[in-house]
């Protein structure tokens, strides 16, 4: 299951994002915003990390207006690696070396072509480890030590 969550400035491309997924039979559970009324992005973000890292979704998708609140926020929670991403090639590097598991979008930035393109690469882009699992434990470290 992917955990969705966006504010107002996100909400449009939440809901194509919804559309795509829908067609590619992927499960999802949307925990708003659901219209374009003024919210506040860190609820959002919050409510999908906090999913994520419980493992209760396998991924999440956050949509804000440029995507930056949303990653700022979402890696807040430990175990979060959410990436903004605006084009293909950091799309697959990112699952490839990163691990990550929030993808932040642009609902201003993106256009909705380029943004479901992103979205399908990324969710079907596996982690190559090798090499990188050294640099995801250097991660973890930090968290670990800012834990104590
Ligand atoms: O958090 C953001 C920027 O880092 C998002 O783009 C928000 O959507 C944006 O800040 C919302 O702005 P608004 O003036 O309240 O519409």
């Amino acid at each position: 299951m992917i955990a969705l969550g966006c504010d107002h400035g996100g909400y449009e491309l939440k809901e194509a994002i919804k559309k795509y997924l829908d067609k590619q039979g992927v499960a999802y559970k949307d925990f708003g915003t659901n219209s374009i009324e003024s919210v506040d992005y860190p609820e959002y973000a919050e409510a999908v990390a906090n999913s994520v890292a419980s493992k209760e979704a396998e991924k999440g998708i956050l949509v804000c207006g440029t995507g930056v609140g949303m990653s700022i926020a979402a890696n807040k929670v430990p175990g979060i690696r959410a990436a903004l991403i605006s084009d293909c090639f950091s799309a697959k590097a990112t699952r490839e070396h990163n691990d990550s598991n929030i993808l932040c979008l642009g609902g201003r930035v993106l256009g909705e072509n380029l943004a479901l393109m992103i979205v399908e690469i990324w969710l079907n882009t596996a982690y190559i480890g090798a090499h990188h699992a050294k640099r995801l434990e250097m991660i973890q470290k930090m968290e670990d030590k800012a834990k104590k």
